[in-house]
């Protein structure tokens, strides 16, 4: 099989040399390993999945994200049971509200004037509209802080070509822009992490405690795009994998974890990755385990696809199984997190040598479908 950094590319050709592949490839980002410019004008701009702010809003939502993607009827339908369930409002906007206002406030404490603006992929604010507010306002270079810390074609390709678009859509002499790396192994990203965990064991019953499974979630990804996430392909379970084991390594020393996925979507017909959830939960118990602790490290907030199917749907089937159960938080707004989003952008403009994620080659992560149509 090629490795994905083969397809696509000429032999010797770097993917910021041909134009035609500019949209996979952060819209001919300068390169990443020279410091910025004195006197450049920049922002920040925390880019985000958005989710509905209403009932109305829920179907047209799920229509954008899932435009092209071969995702069932029933499956949207019952996506909008779940944000109907909460009033039709997703909590991911007021969980991005919160950390842009922690991010601000930590960027100020630090002294470092940089304005924070946000976009989302698929609900607004808009990634668009973000930026054609950003060229009004005279910024000439953005840091692109996604709310996803891993590779795959939904937590970073996607997130590349969404500020491609919102380049072109904004015309010439929109400001450039950089994807800041992934940050699965930033040791403030792990704190938030170990943390919640920490707090999560100690929320369970004194005699499970010590005896607790300890179960990683991360969302599920089709096989196909798992094969090619990072350039060398599977670099989403791989970063998982080391997320999760940094994790345990800081508030369960020498405990042994899981890592399992959670929210498949899809037709059944197409692979994705497994064990889900709930069906590694029934093994858990057949094989006479009384206690598990979730916890979320494939997920940077509290969402409706934490708190739907972890709390509900994952907690139901431990309750059946007469599990304990705990559900480690997320990173949200942890000091620690918050003060990582600072640390990337000094590391960016400093020139630093950038980690997998800044400047991904053309074709990785990247999954043959059909384009995203722009907003007009
Ligand atoms: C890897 C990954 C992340 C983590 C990285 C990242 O953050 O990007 C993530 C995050 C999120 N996913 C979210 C919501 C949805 N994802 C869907 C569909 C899909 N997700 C996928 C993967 C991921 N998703 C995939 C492969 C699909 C199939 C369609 C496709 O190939 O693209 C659908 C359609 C219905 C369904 O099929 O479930 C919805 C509504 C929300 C917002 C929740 C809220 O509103 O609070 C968030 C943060
Ligand atoms: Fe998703």
């Amino acid at each position: 099989m090629p490795r994905a950094t083969d397809v696509d590319l000429h032999p010797g050709q770097r993917p910021d040399e041909d134009p035609s592949l500019a949209v996979r490839n952060n819209g001919g980002v300068p390169p990443s390993d020279r410091p910025a410019p004195p006197g450049r004008r920049e922002a920040l701009l925390v880019l985000s999945f958005g989710g509905p702010e209403g009932p109305d809003d829920v179907m047209p939502f799920l229509e954008n994200v899932t435009r092209g993607r071969g995702i069932p009827r029933e499956r949207l339908e019952a996506v909008a049971e779940h944000y109907h369930h909460f009033g039709g409002v997703s909590p991911i906007n007021d969980q991005n509200k919160a950390l842009i206002a922690a991010v601000e406030a930590d960027l100020a404490a630090a002294g470092v004037d940089l304005p924070v603006y946000w976009g989302n992929r698929n609900w607004a604010p808009y990634v668009e509209d973000a930026w054609v507010q950003m060229a009004d306002d005279g910024i000439e270079h953005v840091y692109v802080f996604a709310t996803s810390a891993y590779a795959s074609a939904s937590g970073c390709r996607q997130y590349h070509e969404d500020v491609a678009r919102a380049r072109a859509a904004s015309g010439p002499g929109a400001p450039t822009a950089e994807k800041l790396p992934h940050y699965f192994d930033a040791p403030g990203f792990v704190r938030a992490n170990a943390d919640a965990l920490a707090a999560a064991l100690a929320s369970l019953p004194d005699d499970v405690r010590d005896t607790a499974r300890l179960v990683a979630t991360a969302h599920s990804i089709p096989d196909t795009m798992a094969a090619v996430a990072g350039p060398e392909g599977h670099a989403y379970e791989a970063e998982l994998m080391a997320a999760a084991q940094q994790v345990v390594d800081a508030a369960a020393p020498g405990r042994s974890f899981d890592l399992v996925w959670q929210s498949r979507s899809g037709p059944p017909s197409v692979p994705w990755l497994e064990p889900d959830v709930n069906d590694h939960l029934r093994a858990l118990a057949a094989a006479g385990e009384r206690a598990v602790v979730l916890f979320p490290v494939g997920f940077v907030s509290d969402h409706l696809e934490v708190i739907w199917d972890l709390d509900n749907e994952a907690r139901e089937t431990a309750a059946e199984l007469g599990l304990a159960f705990a559900r480690a938080g997320t990173a949200g707004t942890h000091p620690a997190f918050v003060a990582t989003v600072r640390e990337l952008v000094r590391e960016r403009r400093a020139g630093t040598v950038p980690r997998l994620g800044t400047n991904c080659p053309a074709a990785c992560c990247f999954v043959a479908r059909p384009a995203r149509p722009t907003r007009s």
